[in-house]
């Protein structure tokens, strides 16, 4: 009888199914010959542009060419759909209206005549109970709205190539193995396909609100840069009508990255959002072309064990750091107050026209919100204004004094020479002064303004850091020696990441950002590697806080000039949630268990990572004093006959990356370094150095060290982890003893 169930539901499925892709079908069959329309019509629009009236044929091409748009649109949306046009379904009823089945997919279907849902968008509200996880009773929120309904089953589908494979019915344990199947899928596959397996906590970040900051501490493989990535589409779904994705910018460690969620973004239906890093942003924005210091270099020596230099450390932590731009807001209050000095009174010949006290006033006080340059342009425009208003009421006195003066001369002299010659004295004297005047007031406000000097912020900054007599001024805390030793670490002009915060902050506070730049919401990942001052500066610059920033402090290896904890983060963004998530959705049992070793040796405290419950094969060290490739073949052929491809061998430093790379290929292994601007060849053994892993992940992984131990530090500890925790399935470790994995 079960049995019988079973079968009849499965059809019904399968019917549910393939009405769907027939209904597709039918729709893409329309959109294709709607496409060949438009398309024609613009060819023979184009060929009349000649002799017919060109406007109508123009708007005729305009809108046969918006018809071919939205018709290319649909086409496309249909297709990326058509092999799996939902993933899952819930069985629900809305307080008061009858009971339904919704099916949910990665974006809404209509029926054209009906209009009834086909298919439910995942971003949509009532998609919300599908991830909440309860049955039952439900609330669920609308646009603010909190709306109450029932919840009687959620179902999961496998559907491959628009045919039904199988169907779950979810609930608390079900979810696990659904969740449990999802991850055992390969590295390269996985990360579009999680909207089905999105979990509540996942959920709840996503949808957290989305006017407001929030900031992610979760463990490595927890999906912080799913979460982001997805709440971004949510983002664009749900506040598509007063943002677009222009405004949007998401910050990536560096290219590397970028190319790995570059494709991901498209299948989430967000492009065109400006996918950037920090570094890249500041000097666009500002229109600058520095060479910067390469921001791992300085982390490679310190990983290296050379010795560098300490103040180089403390300086680059200290323009990190609150201290730095109080330093910078105390150097632009003393250039505002200079320029405010250059505010005297207004004239127009012998006629003051404003008072400078009252500009000063404009510009300190009343304008202060404003940018410096900016406040500057409104000023000379008040002075134009006031300039034309006054000169005419200067102009009318004038004339009609003169006027008067010669009234007077012609009625009250008696001389009649004497009397020809006053007044063509004073009529010559008025067709010289008023044109003169008038002439004058054209020009006086630009005159006016020239004493005000625009400046190169470069300029600004190269004088903040070389002149001593302002470095006493700005920064009074510090002895002599400390001023002398950032003096001498300035001595040669070289940029670093760590001024760009200035550079913006200063752009943002003299010169204000330029609309194009000025993005409205912003996203973060490895937010841990930022410094405060880097943060502060953005949101000043942007005057935002819609900042969503995810990371995790274990994976902090630029601690040395970026953040050690939140406090800072969330004084400054005093409205922002803080939601930590501790699962790991990447890694197994066996090897967390390594990693989570790793992360009880650190500092900084953090609870240990929960596995997903997921088990492999347990990570295995192999005691080798030096690089054996025949070692390194085996495992790669082990690897790849447990159907895992994806494989990385993580080296602690660049210089041991580049050495076994070397080697590898003397042997004729096809290896590649991995570097941020290279394409990956997929065909060869991906050789990473540590601290360019972060964000990645990988089937497989070995963890070599040969030439320079893992050393007990927190630099060390930390890329340790990081390496660790990018494997996926299978972990091996190569090294002379287990102690040079801090084992
Ligand atoms: N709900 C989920 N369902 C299926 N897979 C998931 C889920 N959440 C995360 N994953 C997978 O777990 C892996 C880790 O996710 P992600 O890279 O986003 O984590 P992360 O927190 O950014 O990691 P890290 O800090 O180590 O870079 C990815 O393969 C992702 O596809």
């Amino acid at each position: 009888m079960e049995q019988h169930l079973q079968l009849k539901d499965f059809k019904q499925e399968q019917k549910r199914l393939n009405d769907t892709v027939a209904y597709m079908d039918r729709i893409l069959h329309s959109s294709k010959s709607d496409i060949e329309n438009a398309q024609a019509n613009i060819k023979t629009a184009m060929s009349n542009v000649e002799y017919l009236d060109s406007s109508d044929s123009f708007l005729n091409i305009l809108m046969n060419t918006r018809f071919f748009e939205l018709a290319r649109d649909q086409k496309e949306g249909l297709e990326a759909i058509r092999q799996k046009p939902y993933f899952a379904r819930i069985h629900f009823q809305r307080e008061g209206e009858p009971e339904e089945f919704l099916y949910i997919g990665k974006t809404s279907l209509f029926h054209n005549e009906t209009h009834e849902p086909i298919i439910v968008d995942w971003r949509s509200p009532v998609a919300n109970v599908y991830y909440d996880g309860r049955l039952g009773d439900i609330t669920y929120d609308v646009r603010g709205d909190e709306q109450a309904g029932h919840l009687f089953a959620k179902r999961q589908y496998k559907i491959e190539q628009a045919e039904l494979l199988d169907y779950r019915d979810v609930d608390l344990t079900t979810n696990d193995e659904l969740l449990q199947e999802a991850l055992e899928g390969k590295a390269d596959v996985r990360l579009t396909e999680i909207v089905s397996t999105i979990q509540k906590e996942q959920n709840e970040i996503i949808r957290a609100h989305l006017r407001q900051p929030i900031l992610v501490q979760g463990a490595a493989g927890s999906g912080k840069t799913t979460i982001a990535l997805h709440r971004i589409s949510y983002f664009l779904y749900t506040m598509g009508e007063h943002f677009n994705a222009e405004q949007l910018m998401i910050l990536a460690p560096n290219n590397l990255f970028i190319e790995y969620i570059g494709d991901v973004l498209p299948e989430l239906g967000v492009d065109k959002i400006c996918q950037t890093t920090y570094a890249d942003y500041v000097q666009n924005a500002l229109h600058l072309k520095l060479k910067l210091t390469n921001p791992n270099e300085q982390l490679e020596k310190i990983v290296e064990n050379i010795t560098t230099n300490f103040d180089d450390l403390h300086i680059s932590k200290m323009k990190g750091s609150p201290f730095y731009e109080l330093m910078m807001q105390r150097y632009l209050q003393r250039y505002e107050e200079q320029l405010a000095t250059l505010f005297d009174d207004v004239f127009i010949e012998k006629y003051r026209i404003m008072k400078g006290e009252h500009l000063k006033k404009l510009f300190l006080v009343e304008f202060q919100y404003m940018p410096i340059e900016k406040r500057l342009e409104r000023i000379k425009k008040i002075i134009q204004t006031e300039v034309k208003r006054k000169t005419t009421a200067v102009l009318t006195k004038l004339n009609s004094r003169y006027e008067e003066a010669i009234g007077r001369a012609l009625n009250g002299m008696r001389d009649a020479e004497k009397r020809r010659l006053t007044v063509t004295k004073m009529i010559d004297e008025r067709d010289v002064r008023i044109p003169k005047i008038k002439q004058e007031a054209k020009t006086t406000a630009s005159r006016y303004m020239k004493k005000f000097t625009k400046a190169k912020v470069k300029t600004l900054y190269r004088d903040i850091v070389t002149n001593r007599e302002l470095l006493y001024e700005i920064a009074p805390e510090w002895d002599q020696n400390e001023t002398e030793s950032f003096l001498q670490a300035h001595k040669k002009e070289s940029w670093a990441l760590e001024d760009l915060a200035s550079l913006y902050y200063l752009q943002a506070k003299v010169k204000g950002i330029e609309d194009p730049w000025k993005m409205r919401v912003v996203f973060i990942d490895e937010v841990q590697d930022y410094s405060y001052f880097q943060l502060a500066a953005l949101k000043a610059g942007l005057e935002t806080d819609m900042f969503t920033m995810v990371g995790d402090l274990a994976q902090g290896i630029h601690s040395y000039r970026s953040l050690t904890d939140w406090q800072p983060v969330l004084d400054l963004f005093p409205r922002a949630t803080y939601a930590t998530l501790q699962k790991s959705y990447r890694t197994t049992i066996e090897i967390m268990q390594v990693a989570n070793e790793i992360l009880l040796q650190m500092e900084e405290n953090l609870p240990l990572v929960e596995p997903v419950v997921r088990h492999g094969k347990p990570p295995e060290f192999i005691a080798q004093q030096a690089l054996q490739v025949q070692t390194i073949n085996q495992i790669v052929e082990q690897i790849k006959a447990n159907n895992h491809h994806s494989i990385a061998l993580i080296c602690k430093t660049t210089k041991e990356a580049k050495s076994i790379v070397k080697q590898l290929e003397k042997a004729d292994f096809p290896a590649q370094i991995l570097d941020e601007n290279s394409a990956i060849d997929q065909q060869k053994l991906l050789v990473v150095p540590s601290h360019l892993a972060k964000g990645l992940e990988f089937d497989a992984v070995i963890i070599t060290s040969f030439d320079v131990p893992y050393y007990d530090n927190p630099i060390d500890r930390k890329l340790l982890y990081v390496a660790l925790t990018r494997a996926m399935h299978e972990l091996y470790l190569i090294g002379p003893s287990k102690e040079a994995f801090l084992m």
